[in-house]
């Protein structure tokens, strides 16, 4: 077992990192890798040089990887559609890159003023009556309504 798959990389990382020539997890990889791994919200801070850059990259890759393949296989649709709590919320995935998510799909947040920037909700109707609700907290403008399947998350300008 590759040195780094100890604090929980993902053995084609490890033999990478291996293949680098990197033996062993620096004092701050050590700590930091298994809490990012964890979903925690992490705040390192050591000398320059303590490799902190790979402390954080190597497990955002590993997240990055893993989600990838969670969405190809459909496993967070699957899950969303079977979680109860809340049943419907703004998707963290399928927004536009300049539309901030909250993780828990609640909230959102422009992070550029000047276009129109979107996400779409994580289940779909076909059938019956529904409505939404939603409460708009910051200054400026915001759009909130139904789009058909085929509408894409270019809302377009405000000129
Ligand atoms: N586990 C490791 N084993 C061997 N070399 C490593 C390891 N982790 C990082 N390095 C190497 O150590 C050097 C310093 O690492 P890095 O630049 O990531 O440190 P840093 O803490 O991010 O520094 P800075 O504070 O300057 O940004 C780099 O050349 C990197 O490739």
């Amino acid at each position: 077992m590759a040195a780094f798959e100890e604090f929980g990389v993902l053995p084609e990382i490890a033999k990478a990192i291996d293949e680098m020539g990197w033996m062993l997890p620096t004092d701050i990889q050590a700590e930091g890798i298994p809490l990012v791994l964890g979903g925690g919200d992490v705040l390192m801070a050591a000398e320059t040089g303590s490799g902190k850059t790979a402390a954080f990259c190597l497990p955002i890759i590993q997240i990055v990887w893993e989600t990838l393949k969670d969405i190809q296989s459909g496993k967070l649709a699957k899950a969303a559609a079977e979680s109860s709590s809340p049943p419907w919320t703004m998707s963290v995935l399928d927004r536009g890159a300049a539309l901030a998510v909250t993780p828990d799909g609640l909230r959102v947040q422009s992070r550029e003023q000047k276009d129109w920037h979107g996400t779409r909700c994580t289940r779909g109707v076909k059938s019956g009556k529904w409505g939404f609700e939603a409460t708009v907290t910051d200054e400026g403008l915001c759009r909130v309504g139904w789009s058909t399947l085929e509408a894409n998350l270019d809302l377009g300008t405000d000129r």
